[in-house]
């Protein structure tokens, strides 16, 4: 459970299979799409990213954001912060539901930037820095527990290695990183050189994610960057059995996430949320014109009635 452990334990053994983390996804990385990636082969689990301020002010903000199980631990928890003492006060709520906290410095949308959160974090490594070591200092004595950064790669090679080995001064248990910039989009091709870079430069252990969809992309990833893990968010959404080296989509992942969201319902957002995840999960199940059809459902009856009549649902 000791998700340090396991990276390390990865690193010595050759030939190893990385450890596979799913991503944070704001909406999506709900408990029900946890479970249900942790049941198909993720060894490490994400929480959405949890906007600290806000995780702190309320108790019922802290209920409707993070609703976690025993079941599908471990677990991370990610929360956007720009302030120390915030990101302890919020992660010291979560410090008995998880296997760890991390701050998110990568997310680049100009909403959460424009606060000062996110990737606006890049700008300010001196913040990140304050952040990771307030953390290490009052979290690190908790056994099992690990503090770390996601980050994005800077523009600037010098600059993401110079970031990359202050996170690792601040007692960072582990880096997770995005492998582009924040200016670049999705489908452009992830910078494996600058993964190899950094990996020459930093001892701790490296989580790298981008582009990931199946088994060649993340051992492209361990050969290029001898990274210890690697991360995936659009693959999962896509095939959630992608880590246990199913290639496809299957009926089953429909059924089970459509059960698992019943069981947890108070943890799963909205109704348009929840018909959303099913289009990703069952789009290579689906015509062209079905897909269409499927984002048509009013509700959840028409919904189940839909999966049912294509026979993805019992
Ligand atoms: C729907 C969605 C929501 C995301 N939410 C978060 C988030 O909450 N925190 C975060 O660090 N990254 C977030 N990301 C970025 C992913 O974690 C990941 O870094 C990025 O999608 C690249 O990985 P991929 O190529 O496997 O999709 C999100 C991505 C998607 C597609």
């Amino acid at each position: 459970m000791d998700v340090v452990e396991m990276l390390r334990q990865t690193r010595e053994k050759k030939n190893s299979r990385p450890i596979t983390f799913s991503a944070p996804m704001v909406r999506y990385s709900t408990l029900p799409f946890r479970m249900l990636c942790h049941n198909h082969g993720c060894d490490v689990v994400f929480s959405p990213m949890i906007v600290a301020k806000g995780f702190n002010k309320s108790e019922q903000f802290r209920n409707i954001e993070l609703q976690t199980d025993p079941l599908e631990r471990p677990l991370l928890v990610q929360f956007a912060s720009k302030d120390a003492e915030e990101f302890v006060t919020a992660s010291e709520y979560v410090v008995n539901q998880c296997e760890g906290v991390n701050l998110n410095c990568g997310c680049p949308s100009k909403k959460v930037r424009k606060v000062g959160l996110g990737s606006a974090l890049l700008d300010k490594p001196e913040l990140i820095a304050d952040i990771i070591k307030t953390a290490h200092s009052r979290l690190g004595e908790k056994q099992n527990f690990s503090v770390s950064a996601k980050i994005r790669l800077l523009p600037d090679q010098g600059e993401t290695i110079e970031l990359c080995k202050r996170i690792e001064k601040m007692h960072s248990d582990f880096i997770i990183i995005h492998a582009r910039n924040r200016f670049q989009r999705d489908h452009e091709t992830p910078n494996y050189e600058m993964m190899s870079l950094i990996r020459d430069s930093i001892q701790i252990p490296i989580v790298a994610n981008g582009s990931i969809f199946n088994q060649q992309d993340w051992e492209l990833y361990k050969n290029k960057t001898r990274c210890e893990g690697v991360m995936s968010a659009r693959g999962l959404l896509k095939n959630p059995g992608m880590f246990e080296g199913s290639t496809l989509t299957k009926p089953e992942y429909v059924q089970e996430l459509w059960d698992l969201i019943k069981k947890h319902k108070a943890s799963h957002p909205k109704y348009e949320t929840t018909k959303k995840m099913f289009s990703h999960i069952a789009n290579d199940l689906l015509t062209k014109n079905d897909r269409i059809l499927l984002l048509q459902c009013k509700n959840e009856e028409q919904l189940e009635k839909f999966l049912s009549e294509r026979d993805l649902l019992n």
